[in-house]
Formats: C-alpha cells, structure tokens, sequence
C-alpha cells in the first residue's frame, strides 16, 4: 500500500504521523511510505532520516492526499486538508467528530474512510490509541494547572505543594480514567491536596486502592462535585462518554461560587469540554479568564511534548497501520472488531453510533459496510 503522512498543520502542533521507525517498519513490510518534507522536524526527525529508513520525500501535502491510499496524521484534518480528501482513501488520525459538526459533514461529503484513534477499543472496554496521549495530557495538564496558578498568569498565587507551615493547594480531578489516574499521580507528587471523583464505582475502588490516603475520592454527582469545586485552587475536568460530547459538568453560575483566581483545566475540550464556559484554546494563547476563573482549554496538549508523545502514539498506531496496508480497510477491519469500532465515516455514512445521534445523522452499523 502507498501510505502518505504530512506535517500537521493545526497550532503549536509538532507531533508527526509516522516516525523514521515506524516508516522503517511499514517499508520493510513492502509498503510505500511517502513523507512531507519536514513532516518530522518537530520531534527531531530529519528528511535524511526518514530516507534512510526508505521512506520517500515529496514537496508540500498535495501529492500525499492526491496518490496515497492511507493518510496517516495525528490531528483531526485542519479545512484545507478535508478539501483534499478522496472517496477510496483511507484516513488513519484523531477525529473527535460528536463536538465538530463542520468536519464531519466535510468527512461525510468527501467519501472518505476515516478511521478515529480515540475510538478504537481493547479489551475491557479499553481506549488503547487515546490512553497515551491522555496519560500525557493528564500529566500536563497539572504542570500547565500549576502555572496558570502563578499571580502572573492570571491565578490566585498558589503554590501547589505548599511549603511547611502553609497548606497545598486543593486539586479536583473530575473523572478518575486514563487523564485523571495521571493528573493525581503528578498532583500528589508535588504534595498537592487531591480528590478525585468518578461516577463509576470501579474507577473510584481502583484509584482509591492506588492512592490510599495520598488522595480522596467522592462519587460524583451534582452535590459532590459543587461541593469539591467551590472549595478547589485548581480543577482538572477528565471525563469522557467514549465518542460522545462531554458533559457539562461545571456551569457558568458555579463559577461565582469559586475562589477568585482558580483555575479549570478541562482537558475533555477535544470532546467539547466538560465546562459551560469551556473554548478551545491553542497553545499560542492557551487561557483566558471568565468570572474570576482562569481556563486552559488547548486541544491538543500533547503536541506540546511533541517527541515523547509521538512516540507514544507510534508505539499503539503502528500495529494497526500494520494490519490495515497489509489487509486493506475492510479486511483489517472485519478481522479485528476493536479496529472496527475506530470507523467513523465511510462513503458518506456516519458508522459511529453515538457521532451520528449527536450531530443528527442516520447511523450505519460497521458490520453493514463490511459485509
Ligand atoms: N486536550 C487534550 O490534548 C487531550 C484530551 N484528551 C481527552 O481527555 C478526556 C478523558 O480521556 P481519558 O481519561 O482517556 O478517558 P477515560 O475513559 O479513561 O476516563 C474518563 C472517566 O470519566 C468518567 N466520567 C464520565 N462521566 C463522569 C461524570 N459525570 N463525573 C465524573 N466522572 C465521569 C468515567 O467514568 C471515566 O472513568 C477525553 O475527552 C480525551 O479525548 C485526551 C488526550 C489529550
Ligand atoms: C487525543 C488528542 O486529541 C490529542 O492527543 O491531541
Ligand atoms: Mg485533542
């Protein structure tokens, strides 16, 4: 198979599709890997490394979406590259569709098949192409949590750790998966008060059995969550409904019942935020402040620690990359079902159950287009 990665265009975003290692490995495999110039700069990775792994340097995207049957990036297509998408292509990347109904009806119309990271499954329910990605955003997202915080940056000039004599600050971490287990570990490592809070009784056993008495952790319903909010420096929202738009957790009045110069963190952005008053930021300007209340909302967090986190992404991605050219789309796709569940839209047909109920389109099973 021709496999085409260009260099992502969206801000301050420095990952890469593919590494020189992974180009290596799908090359070695008889396949043809065609890379941007410059695709990998932002981790590092050189044209000459990418040649010496037998990939092939082309000048700019367009030949990529012109002639490769797989399109393999890391963010969701910025509009200008949905606009060179082709029926019988193959797109392999982050969507995140149920928040963005532009670049769904542009997916839709353009008849691509676009295969969406965030919901390919393992077992157990699992979001194995996502969890990388959020046990960096959710490290992250304290160490931005943490700056936001300084009097400079618009906080309320709290230190996250204390100092002897002077309590931590309060952190509340909103949803106890892959994002949150990461944000606690970070918090509780700077000596910050942490609670956690999920509404699935297993995620609180698991994180309550991992951090003993480092951190607290409260079901999570309406009072609970006001409760922890109001008392919070720095709040981290980490929930997810696989696929779905995130709830709004926090509303525009619970903001005037915050401590002046907190901060929310809501890394669920890329779903549309767990927050009223929630929008995406870039990493140019990453907050702004409501209320009182500092927001950070970058969508894209990890593409700030572009090495690491491509190689993250790498690490789960490529086996699949794998199966795909060698396989093609449908017979990867019928062999594995928890690929299968990464299919979002095909031939003009939104095959993502709950993308299709959030923006009001007419849900085509996967098994349909497979059979
Ligand atoms: N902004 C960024 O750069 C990045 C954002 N993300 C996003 O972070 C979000 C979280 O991802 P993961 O931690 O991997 O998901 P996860 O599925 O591992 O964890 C989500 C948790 O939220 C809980 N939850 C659902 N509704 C809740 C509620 N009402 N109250 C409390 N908890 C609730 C679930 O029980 C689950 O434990 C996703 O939207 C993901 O796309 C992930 C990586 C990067
Ligand atoms: C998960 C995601 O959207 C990201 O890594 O940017
Ligand atoms: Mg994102």
């Amino acid at each position: 198979m021709r496999i085409g990665c260009p260099k992502e265009i969206k801000n301050h975003e420095y990952r890469v599709g593919l590494t020189p290692e992974s180009a290596r490995e799908l090359v070695g495999r008889g396949n043809e890997v065609w890379m941007e110039t410059g695709a990998g700069l932002g981790i590092g990775a050189t044209d000459a490394e990418y040649i010496s792994a037998g990939a092939k340097i082309v000048d700019g995207p367009d030949p990529i979406f012109a002639e490769c049957e797989m399109v393999v990036k890391v963010k969701e297509p910025q509009a200008v590259e949905r606009a060179k998408l082709r029926r019988d292509q193959i797109l392999y990347t982050y969507l995140h569709l149920a928040p963005d109904p532009d670049q769904t009806r542009e997916l839709v119309d353009s008849g691509v098949t676009a295969i969406a990271y965030e919901t390919v499954t393992g077992p157990g329910g699992t979001l194995p192409l996502l969890k990388p990605m959020s046990q960096v955003a959710g490290r992250m997202s304290i160490q931005a949590g943490a700056t936001a915080l300084e009097k400079a940056h618009g906080g309320r000039g709290v230190l996250l750790g204390g100092v002897p004599g002077v309590l931590p600050g309060k952190v509340v971490v909103i949803g106890g998966g892959v994002v949150g287990f990461n944000a606690a570990q970070m918090a509780v490592g700077l000596g910050g008060d942490v609670e956690i809070l999920d509404r699935d009784p297993e995620v609180l056993e698991k994180v309550g059995t991992f951090f003993e008495s480092r951190a607290s952790t409260r079901f999570s319903n309406k009072t609970n969550l006001e409760d922890a909010v109001r008392q919070a420096d720095l709040v981290i929202g980490a929930v997810l409904i696989p696929g779905a738009a995130a709830p709004k957790l926090i509303t525009r009045a619970l903001l005037k019942e915050m401590k002046p110069g907190a901060v929310l963190v809501d890394v669920a952005i890329d779903q549309g935020g767990c927050f009223e008053t929630s929008k995406a930021t870039t990493h140019a300007e990453p907050t702004y402040v409501v209320d009182d209340i500092v927001h950070y909302c970058v969508a894209n967090m990890p593409g700030a620690v572009a090495r690491t986190s491509t190689y993250a992404l790498n690490n789960v991605t490529l086996p699949h990359a794998l199966q795909i050219a060698k396989h093609g789309w449908k017979g990867a796709l019928s062999a594995n079902p928890h690929l299968a569940e990464g299919l979002n839209v095909h031939d003009g047909a939104v095959t993502y159950e709950a993308v299709a109920s959030e923006l009001g389109y007419d849900y085509t099973p996967v098994a349909d287009v497979l059979a």
